[in-house]
């Protein structure tokens, strides 16, 4: 260690003493004054040394070395270890201790961090009621009633004595600072005040880590939010550029008027629902409806088509991935699962979902949580699911092919859509809508459609539902020049899959065959003969006309009735 100017002064004045009893005194006096000296100029250097560092430190291991090697020059100790009480102010934990490897295999259970102490033993009691440091004999500690259980560790690794004192901040206390060393009587008590001196030190460069560690917490949790925030934004533009800017449910058809009761009545709920309906009928719509009316409505509506991914990415894209957890994870997913959180989850064409998913989808269902792919942590989620299907489930349950558990957890809340076919008296709402929209859409004038081809709609089987009449209806607005749509185009119809075989083979007599097309017609508007959608309507012909030819063909209620 280096000399100050002073401690020369204090040498030059031993050099030059005369040799007398007096002097030899005053020499004695001296050279005790000046062993003083250099050993406060020791303890000087090192807490100046100790404050310079702790200026720097930023975590844990930092602070570990400064101690380790700065302190080791003043004390002979073999280890320490930094203890914080824990937030219930009932426990303590070990906070600062030696991680070297060789360490923690020689040591058998080595101190940890998650391990939690009560701080009623005789050590903690007797160091927080004390303001100096306190020297503690390990054997004579271990024959009390209330020694620390981890205490027998340090025993087995030869420690015979040990210095505790409490560190404080603004007087209260927030853990303990202990040196071990396996020399009995090697800790004198000269070093006390030096001691608190040091551990008043330590104790800001543990406030600063924990502020640290906090701040990068934070900094994982800005990242993460971040992180969600773009695949929030990604996935809504790809919704934007691909689907619905409307959410408008057109018709005012019986069926279509339960189907909006019962979205009533279950919005508001986190309720499962399931809806069932044939390809193009809406269902995403109504899925749409259901959120919007939801207390969730300012949250994400999140779709996942599990018909359209391949069985290989559908985990990930429900449940996420980590980066590098497959070959091709070149990034960090999160799944639409996560997405969704506060939200809604639309699973459509869940009838498409592989065995093995809907046993991990049951379990995210049941357990509120998931799992990256490649990931340790736990996510808690709250998702309201809406799932979609154009199967029977009950007869894909029968078959095996869907488990029963994951049906009965889906099918809470039923809406089964029906078919276009079914609800006649929706398709002239539904045309003027389309044709308003389209012709907005393309720039075109039309803004009606003649009676005639009104009526072909009505005729029409539509097997792709509404999706086919809203195409069908654009399709039709391009071919045409005026403004009033005259020409209806619509495919052809499979007569084999349309019409029964035997009846067409059949020769029949004009009038059995106008007897069957009205009856026919009545089947498909459910008996109903004026108005919107009525049999009359489609015939083209005015309700008393045909009222007695129901008349004349004998046409009963349960002809029309039976299917
Ligand atoms: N009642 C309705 N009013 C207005 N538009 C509708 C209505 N029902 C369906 N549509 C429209 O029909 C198209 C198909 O609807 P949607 O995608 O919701 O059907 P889906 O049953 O989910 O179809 P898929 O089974 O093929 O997934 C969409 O463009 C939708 O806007």
């Amino acid at each position: 260690m280096e000399s100050t100017g002073n401690l020369s002064e204090v040498r030059n004045t031993k050099n030059t003493s005369p040799n007398t009893n007096g002097t030899l005194i005053l020499e004695n006096e001296n050279a005790l004054l000046l062993k003083k000296l250099e050993q406060k100029e020791r303890e000087n250097a090192v807490l100046l040394s100790l404050s310079n560092s702790i200026a720097s430190i930023r975590n844990k291991l930092d602070l570990f070395d400064v101690i380790d090697q700065k302190l080791k020059k003043l004390f002979d100790f073999d280890d320490f270890v930094i203890c914080l009480i824990n937030d219930d102010q009932a426990t303590h934990s070990a906070f600062i201790y030696n991680q070297k490897e060789d360490f923690l295999k020689t040591a058998g259970i080595a101190p940890k961090a998650s391990e939690k102490y009560t701080l009623d033993d005789g050590m903690c009691r007797a160091m927080i009621s004390s303001e100096k440091p306190i020297v503690f004999n390990v054997e004579e500690v271990l024959t009390w009633a209330d020694a620390p259980a981890w205490l027998e560790f340090w025993h087995n690794k030869g420690i015979k004595e040990m210095i505790g004192l409490k560190m404080t901040d603004r007087s209260a206390c927030i853990g303990f600072f202990y040196l071990y060393t396996k020399n009995a009587n090697s800790l004198s008590n000269i070093y006390f005040d030096l001691l608190q001196g040091i551990s008043l030190q330590i104790s800001i460069a543990i406030s600063n880590i924990l502020a640290n560690e906090k701040i990068e917490q934070q900094l994982v949790e800005i990242n993460e939010y971040k992180q969600k925030l773009e695949d929030e934004k990604s996935y809504l533009q790809e919704e934007i550029q691909h689907k619905y800017n409307h959410t408008e449910v057109i018709g005012q058809s019986q069926s279509l008027k339960s189907i909006f009761h019962l979205i009533d009545a279950v919005a508001t709920t986190d309720s499962t629902v399931l809806i069932i309906g044939e390809t193009g009928t809406g269902k995403e719509l109504i899925a749409r409806a259901v959120h919007n009316s939801s207390l969730r409505h300012n949250e994400l509506m999140v779709k996942i088509n599990c018909a359209a991914i391949p069985a290989s990415l559908a985990e990930s894209e429900l449940f996420g991935h980590e980066k590098g957890s497959f070959t091709g994870a070149t990034e960090r997913r999160i799944g639409k699962f996560e997405l969704a959180h506060n939200g809604t989850l639309f699973l459509d064409e869940i009838g498409e979902l592989s065995l093995e998913l809907q046993v991990k989808l049951l379990r995210a269902l049941q357990e509120k949580e998931i799992e990256r792919i490649g990931g340790k942590e736990v996510i808690k989620t709250n998702v309201r699911i809406v799932a979609a299907t154009n199967r029977n489930l009950s007869k894909e349950v029968e078959k095996g092919n869907f488990r029963s558990d994951l049906y009965y957890r889906l099918n809470v809340f039923p809406i089964s859509i029906p078919p276009l076919r079914d609800r006649l008296d929706d398709i002239p709402h539904l045309t003027a809508f389309f044709i308003e929209r389209i012709s907005m859409k393309t720039g075109r004038q039309v803004n009606a459609i003649s009676k005639s081809a009104l009526n072909k709609l009505m005729l029409y089987p539509w097997p792709g539902n509404i999706r086919e009449l809203e195409h069908l209806i654009e399709r039709s607005i391009l071919l045409t020049s005026g403004n009033i749509l005259k020409e209806i185009h619509l495919p052809k119809i499979d007569r084999n899959e349309a019409v029964n075989h035997t009846e067409e083979q059949k020769i029949k007599s004009i009038h059995e065959n106008e007897r069957d097309h009205i009856l026919s017609i009545l089947k498909r508007c459910k008996g109903k003969i004026s108005g919107i959608g009525g049999a009359a309507e489609i015939l083209n012909i005015p309700a008393t006309t045909l009222n007695s030819k129901i008349k004349k063909f004998k046409i009963k209620r349960e002809h029309i009735l039976n299917k």
